[in-house]
């Protein structure tokens, strides 16, 4: 049987959502570990203002595609951007390039989705599903169709428990809800929205859910598999250990934890923290891909992608691992030293938001006002406030994943394979992927140098030294107000310290007597 690499050999392939964080991650692994693909269409949208062109090959230029560069100089050659806005009718692809993919492509892979928690259900109907119904149907036309590979979530089904590697009854039939939706106006979506989504927290794991089911109503036509990651995190390996260039997830998390900002969050520290690398997922995407056009399923299989069943790591340990790779490799200009902590009570962590969140925010903003700046750190902390407010239900519960499907596979591949498109997750060492995973957002979100930080170490201690000052101010002031003008105050202050010079006669007398 073909390995992947062989089977690969050759062949066209269509790609979806490329210029994402998923998507460039697969046309780069798949550029690299398959060198003999014949070619990558991409379907792209021009975007703020920059032609289809510019993106891809900014994209190109990004470092994630360094390796692939230094071995493969013209690995360019191989991408074919394809114009397409994926909500338009027909993903408005051209009649040329319809012709042209259909004649051509042998497997799709489907990563464009909006993921967004606060999606307006109309518009992540129209991407999350309409688009896949839309992209689904040119897959159709296909001539030489192979494999088509939809990239959903594991959470798509999160209103359940436990989730096993099946397709569960949509929480509406999708057809009769886009008809239902198109000829109501958005204030009236907006107004039933809470409705519909019912127990899910938000429409885009609504959608999801809703994609997978019209990707199930095409199985008996095509050759179909379902992806489903848990919550896809930096890379552990591949191109190079930490690579993330969004604030997605837990990524915006870490850097305002690292960056002193977040202080507090509900999360449950006993909860599996089910983050799983984008490099496993990737390798995962493509050997799913290989299998389903190689054996043929008869029902689509569906990989839950995911770490909790086989080596379960928890928030409680990610806060103490972020924080101490922070403490070491420190980010430049943090607003505080990092010292966040998790807690699942409600008042302890709205106490925490005042007095470690809003109570340093409005000192800030009172210290630039007066010196004739504009106020800023208060928009912050409101728009971490709206962030974190989307993240806390997944940081609040466990889930149960069964990944019969991931271990099925990792059976099926040779051992070449296995090494080269490696998804064995009992091989990841936490500590060692959350300290990359640290320095990953350093290096490549927020774009700071590696050797600035001596200067951020001495920023942290200007920070410490900040905070003492304050607190000492504060006892002085605490002091003055409290115990110099109040008798009784006085006469707990005298009783105290009176104590406390008993208590050290008679620690000094004890001392004495037995030398
Ligand atoms: C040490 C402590 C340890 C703690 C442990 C606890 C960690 C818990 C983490 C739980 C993660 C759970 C994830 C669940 C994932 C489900 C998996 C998936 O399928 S789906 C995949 C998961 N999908 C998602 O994760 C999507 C979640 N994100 C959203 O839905 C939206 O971004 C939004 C509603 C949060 C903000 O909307 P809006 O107000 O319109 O603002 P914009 O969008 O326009 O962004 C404004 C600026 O903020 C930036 N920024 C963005 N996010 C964060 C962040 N989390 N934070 C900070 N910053 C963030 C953004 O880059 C931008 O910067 P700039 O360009 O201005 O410089
Ligand atoms: N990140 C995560 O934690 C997880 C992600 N997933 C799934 O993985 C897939 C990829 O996610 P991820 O890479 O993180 O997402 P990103 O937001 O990084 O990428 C989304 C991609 O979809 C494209 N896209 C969005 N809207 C349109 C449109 N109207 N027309 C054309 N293209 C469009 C984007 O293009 P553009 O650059 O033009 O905006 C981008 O390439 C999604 O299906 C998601 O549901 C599943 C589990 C977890």
């Amino acid at each position: 049987m073909a390995s992947i690499p062989e089977y690969y050999a050759g062949k066209s392939v269509l790609i979806t959502g490329a210029t994402g964080f998923m998507g460039k991650v697969l046309v780069e692994k798949l550029l690299r570990s398959c060198p003999d693909v014949k070619a990558l269409y991409i379907l792209v949208r021009p975007k703020a203002g920059q032609s289809m062109k510019q993106r891809v090959s900014d994209m190109m230029k990004c470092k994630l595609f360094d390796r692939v560069r230094e071995e493969n100089p013209d690995f360019h050659q191989k991408i074919v951007p394809i114009s397409s806005e994926l909500t338009q009718p027909g993903l408005s692809i051209s009649a040329a390039d319809v012709e042209r993919l259909t004649g051509c492509v042998n497997i799709v892979f489907h990563c464009a989705a909006t993921i967004r928690f606060d999606e307006p259900l109309k518009h992540a109907l129209q991407l999350n599903v309409i688009a896949t119904q839309q992209l689904l149907s040119l897959a159709q036309q296909m001539h030489h169709l192979e494999a088509f590979i939809h990239i959903s979530t594991a959470y798509a089904n999160c209103n359940r428990r436990h989730i096993d590697e099946i397709i569960y009854p949509p929480p509406v039939e999708p057809k009769k809800l886009i008809e239902s939706v198109e000829w109501m106006d958005d204030g009236i979506v907006r107004d039933i929205t809470p409705r519909l989504i019912g127990d899910r927290p938000n429409t885009y794991t609504y959608t999801k859910a809703l994609a997978e089911c019209v990707v199930q109503q095409e199985q008996d036509k095509l050759n179909v598999g379902i992806i489903r990651p848990s919550i896809v995190g930096a890379s552990w390996q591949e191109p190079f250990p930490g690579w993330i260039d969004n604030f997605n997830g837990p990524s915006g998390v870490f850097i305002a934890a690292g960056k002193g900002i977040l202080r507090t969050m509900r999360a449950n520290n006993d909860a599996v923290a089910d983050l799983i690398p984008v490099d496993v997922v990737i390798n995962l995407t493509l050997a799913a891909g290989w299998y389903t056009a190689v054996h043929r399923p008869k029902t689509a299989l569906v990989y839950n992608c995911t770490t909790g069943g086989i080596n379960p790591f928890h928030w409680g340990e990610i806060e103490h691992h972020v924080m101490s790779s922070f403490k070491r490799n420190p980010l430049e200009q943090a607003f505080r030293r990092p010292n966040a902590n998790i807690t699942s009570n409600y008042l302890i962590n709205q106490y925490w938001i005042l007095v470690s969140h809003k109570f340093p925010a409005f000192i800030y903003d009172l210290f630039l006002r007066l010196c004739g700046q504009k106020p800023q750190m208060m928009r912050i902390f409101n728009r971490l406030h709206k962030a974190i407010h989307l993240l806390e239900y997944f940081s609040s519960q466990d889930w149960e994943w069964n990944s019969e499907n991931m271990s099925m596979l990792m059976g099926q591949l040779s051992p070449e394979d296995r090494k080269t498109f490696n998804f064995d997750v009992r091989q990841l060492n936490w500590p060692e992927y959350i300290e990359n995973y640290c320095i990953g957002t350093k290096k490549y979100v927020l774009n700071e140098d590696m050797s600035d930080i001596p200067a951020a170490r001495q920023h942290l201690r200007k920070l410490r030294n900040i905070r003492y000052t304050f607190n000492t101010l504060l006892v002085v002031f605490i002091w003055r107000v409290f115990i110099a003008r109040s008798q009784m105050a006085r006469n707990i202050w005298y009783f105290v310290v009176s104590l406390c010079f008993k208590f050290l006669s008679y620690f000094r007398a004890s001392s004495t007597l037995t030398n």
